[in-house]
């Protein structure tokens, strides 16, 4: 049997919560041409000269108040998941991210290093969907860093799981409790957002995405890359595995950035509104975000909870992540092992 061995990969996170550090990092993430997709020139001015002066120090004192003693929450997460994952896959385990560190080079120094009998690298992104700006950039990373280095060993690639029954099923066995233990008037599924135009230019045909009001509903081979789609599913198959009627979920897209169209409702907009709608009582879970990160533990936990208590409401629970639950670690080694 080939020797195989597990890279999860993340987005990644600062260094530290110097503003130093912000900084470099978001220069990194924002200078991906597939997040910040305009010409070299362009997003050079823009990152620079605009976005990032002005959100280093801001970004970095909302860093502070989620950081740990060991480090960033979306570190720390990733590397207790790639711990239990290696335990119970009994496959040796690493870890690498797509921005700032451990960088995928170095996952692959230390494998070679460790395991030079390796035959196969599984890499499993801890993303469940598809976006240009998520899986897409992470994986062709680690691709080109891969074929860069000519290494002994093959790179297996796991697929956007979104639909997937070990992902749904974790899921829903982590939102079980939370709709037991209290009466909820809703369930906002909340996923991190990308502009609309990232959506028509993965639809192949031109002609599908966002071209009619149900085109997620829609059955196409487009649905491979288009993210609309992909949270749609999830929270179509989470919502039919908890029981929930039609209208006691919905879905909303957080952390929109700039002034392009983005996917909509904005998670910040219906937070605003539920109240007056007569949503006093709300659940939210994030799940395009499996480990938690400042985009949960701050946007979402602190922030959305201010936004939705100012305009009335009366309780605000959130759902963590899966990060390294046990019904998470046995799903993320089936989609490994290529058992479900
Ligand atoms: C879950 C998938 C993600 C998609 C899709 C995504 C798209 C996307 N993000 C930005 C800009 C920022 N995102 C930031 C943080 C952040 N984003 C994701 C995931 C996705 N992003 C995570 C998990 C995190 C948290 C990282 C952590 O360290 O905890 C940030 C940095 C923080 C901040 O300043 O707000 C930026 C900037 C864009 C523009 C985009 C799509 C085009
Ligand atoms: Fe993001
Ligand atoms: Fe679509």
């Amino acid at each position: 049997m080939a020797k195989r061995i597990i890279l999860l990969t993340n987005l990644g996170s600062p260094d530290s919560t110097s503003v130093k550090d912000v900084r470099r990092y978001l220069n990194e993430f924002l200078m991906d041409e597939r997040v910040i997709d305009v010409p070299y020139l362009g997003r050079l001015l823009l990152v620079r000269g605009i976005i990032t002066p002005f959100r280093a120090p801001k970004s970095a004192a909302k860093y502070k108040t989620i950081w740990t003693g060991e480090g960033s929450p979306l570190i720390v997460i990733t590397h207790q998941l790639a711990e239990k994952v290696r335990e119970v896959a009994q496959m040796p385990t690493y870890v690498c991210m797509r921005y700032a560190h451990p960088t995928p080079l170095s996952a692959f120094k230390k494998i070679v290093a460790e395991h030079p009998d390796a035959e196969e690298v599984v890499l499993f992104p801890l993303y469940p969907h598809y976006a240009m700006s998520s899986y897409e950039t992470a994986v062709e990373y680690v691709k080109e860093v891969w074929q860069k280095g000519r290494y002994p060993f093959e790179l297996k690639i796991v697929e956007p799981y979104y639909d997937q029954p070990d992902y749904i099923e974790a899921l829903a066995a982590s939102i079980q409790p939370f709709i037991e233990e209290k009466k909820y008037d809703h369930v906002l599924f909340s996923y991190h957002g990308v502009p609309e135009r990232h959506i028509f230019k993965r639809d192949p045909t031109g002609q599908h995405c966002l071209k009619t009001a149900d085109c997620c509903q829609v059955k196409s081979p487009v649905h491979a890359t288009c993210y609309r789609h992909q949270v749609m599913e999830t929270t179509r198959l989470v919502a039919d595995k908890l029981g929930l009627t039609r209208h006691s979920f919905s879905v909303s897209f957080q952390s929109r950035l700039g002034t392009d169209k983005w996917l909509s409702p904005a998670t910040s907009d219906e937070l605003a509104q539920f109240p007056a709608r007569g949503v006093k009582n709300l659940l939210v879970v994030s799940p395009a975000f499996v480990s938690d990160c400042l985009e949960t533990l701050e946007e979402i936990h602190v922030e959305g909870r201010e936004t939705f208590m100012e305009a009335g409401g009366t309780l605000y629970t959130t759902v963590p992540c899966l990060n390294s639950n046990d019904d998470w670690v046995e799903a993320v080694v089936k989609m490994i092992k290529g058992d479900s």
